[in-house]
């Protein structure tokens, strides 16, 4: 079955979104299918955490149409969001709890047993080498720990999307490997990730699809083979600054640095 027979696993006709007089999202298309890892990029501001804010439901007012599993999300049906897991950009743990009340927590609120929840949430932290903190606060946490936490924690309900702020954000170069590897299992899995970074080369080498946004619309969307071939770019970063029109880094370096120096 060729990849447009399938539904989508995400749709979205016409979204459009503003903040008070201000558009952010002025008319996206979009079809996702099961299996793909969606490279999310753009230049900071251009709304893609508002778009995945949509997707999730934590954002209202938009126009146009979202679907997710087949089923429009503003018919007030959440269901979908048991099949949904999301580690935003910034960690919002509670830092008096312990990993385990945390993950158990997390896990009764997507439909586990608590049983259940402990039980896999104490072999993943085993896996992530946390099986020595499982028992202590999560204020005791460094940043990566609490990053492998949260990536636990989306993950606990075995959601079949998944949305991802800068997941690797803190990770060491051992465990980024490891979480490298996991993604591109779950993707061969079918699930779906959504995967939103600044880290062009990840990016470049973890995604099957890159979706490129600015001013409000999708400016490229492809595989990076595809996307290198269209702009005669070398590099992902090089194709970003092509496509989003940016080519005075050395000329803003060197303005920024002068004014530090003025004292
Ligand atoms: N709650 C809000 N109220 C008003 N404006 C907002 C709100 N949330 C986002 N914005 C604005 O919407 C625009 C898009 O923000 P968004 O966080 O979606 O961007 P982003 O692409 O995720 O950026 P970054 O790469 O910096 O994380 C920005 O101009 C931002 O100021």
């Amino acid at each position: 079955m060729t990849e447009h027979m399938r539904e989508p696993v995400i749709s979205m006709r016409k979204l459009e979104m503003s903040y008070g007089n201000k558009p952010v999202l002025r008319g996206v298309d979009l079809e996702v299918y099961a299996g793909q890892i969606i490279g999310y990029i753009g230049p900071n501001g251009a709304g893609k955490s508002t778009t995945v804010k949509i997707m999730l439901g934590l954002v209202e007012g938009y126009r146009g149409e979202v679907r997710i599993f087949g089923k429009d999300i503003a018919d007030e049906n959440i269901d979908y969001k048991r099949r949904i897991g999301y580690v935003p950009e910034v960690a919002e743990l509670y830092d008096s709890l312990t990993a385990q009340e945390y993950l158990t927590f997390i896990g009764e609120l997507y439909g586990l047993e608590q049983r259940k929840a402990d039980h896999k949430a104490r072999r993943l932290m085993d896996k992530f080498g946390l099986e020595e903190v499982y028992f202590n606060r999560i204020s005791s946490f460094s940043k990566g720990m609490r990053q492998k936490v949260m990536l636990i924690s989306s993950l606990l309900h075995n959601p079949d999307i998944l949305f991802l702020d800068e997941p690797l954000s803190g990770l060491d170069a051992n465990s980024v490997m490891v979480v490298k590897e996991i993604l591109a299992c779950l993707a061969a899995e079918g699930k779906t990730i959504f995967y939103s970074s600044h880290i062009m080369d990840v990016v470049e080498k973890i995604s099957s699809r890159i979706i490129l946004l600015n001013g409000g619309y999708i400016v490229a969307d492809g595989s990076f083979q595809e996307l290198r071939s269209q702009s005669h770019e070398g590099t992902l970063e090089d194709i970003f600054n092509e496509l989003t029109g940016f080519h005075e880094h050395k000329a803003v370096a060197e303005k920024f640095v002068s004014i530090v120096q003025e004292v």
